[in-house]
């Protein structure tokens, strides 16, 4: 998989260096680039912004040197074709299901805009010749996409098969599709079996995995509702047994 990230802050993307992310770019699983969006300026200080049209508050990011570091990146004469994804408060809400449907894609390039946003005229020139995805990762307010795509990219990167150690799996992730869809996990324990006074449910070391199973599902319907109500209302009540109506 090949990952384009454009950007005036390319340290903000270090940590792509280290973990799994680092190891899986080592592998060869990831081939990941950082690029400068300065590089793609002409004049002596590098300007990358300007004046918003129609007067307000802040910088605009202009369209000339994001129109050449795309052109660059992603040239028009590519065999393949990327998808053009970058981050904004305006965005699509960033889901698993996204995660999972970009993990499945071969080339994606993110566009890491500062300041009060990218010049429009970027966004519908790219969507001439590849797709382009608005995402915004919540509601809260970051300073620029550079945060929101080091998210991105790290819970895109481990659905990539071979990623993600064999121990480490992605199927009981919360929210990942399946039995655990719509569920936050429940509490996880390791050794020592009593810890300052405080043991660990008898049922983890009972060895019976069928009263593991019932109460690992149990916990997380119980921090689901606790937590996030709302997700219990998306479950299929198909795939609640009359147990879990009880909890
Ligand atoms: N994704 C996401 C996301 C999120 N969840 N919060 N903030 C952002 C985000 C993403 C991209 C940019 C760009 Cl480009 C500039 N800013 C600063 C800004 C702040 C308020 C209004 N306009 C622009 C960004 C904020």
């Amino acid at each position: 998989m090949r990952l384009d990230i454009i950007t005036i802050f390319p340290e903000y993307f270090a940590p792509l260096e280290v973990s799994l992310l680092g190891k899986a770019r080592r592998a060869g699983l990831l081939d990941v680039s950082v690029h400068d969006l300065r590089s793609w300026t002409h004049d002596r200080h590098r300007t990358v912004d300007d004046t918003p049209y129609g007067g307000g508050p802040g910088m605009v990011m202009k369209p000339e040197p994001w129109g050449e570091a795309l052109d660059a990146v992603a040239p028009p004469t590519a065999e393949a074709t990327p998808r053009l994804v970058v981050p904004t408060p305006s965005g699509r809400p960033f889901t698993q299901a996204m995660a999972a449907e970009y993990a499945a894609r071969p080339w994606l390039v993110f566009a890491c805009g500062r300041y009060e946003g990218i010049d429009r005229r970027v966004y519908d020139e790219a969507a001439t010749r590849m797709p382009v995805d608005e995402v915004s990762l919540g509601d809260f307010v970051l300073a620029g996409g550079e945060v929101a795509v080091l998210v991105m990219i790290e819970a895109i990167s481990r659905l990539v098969p071979g990623v993600l150690g064999n121990r480490e799996s992605v199927t009981d992730d919360s929210f990942a599709p399946g039995a655990m869809e719509s569920l936050l996990e429940g509490p996880v324990y390791t050794k020592p079996p009593v810890w300052r006074e405080r043991a660990v449910p008898d049922v983890l070391l009972s060895g019976h995995h069928g009263a593991i199973a019932r109460w690992r599902r149990d916990e997380a319907l119980r921090r689901t509702a606790a937590h996030r109500p709302e997700l219990l209302a998306r479950l299929d009540p198909a795939a609640l047994d009359k147990h879990d109506r009880k909890v």
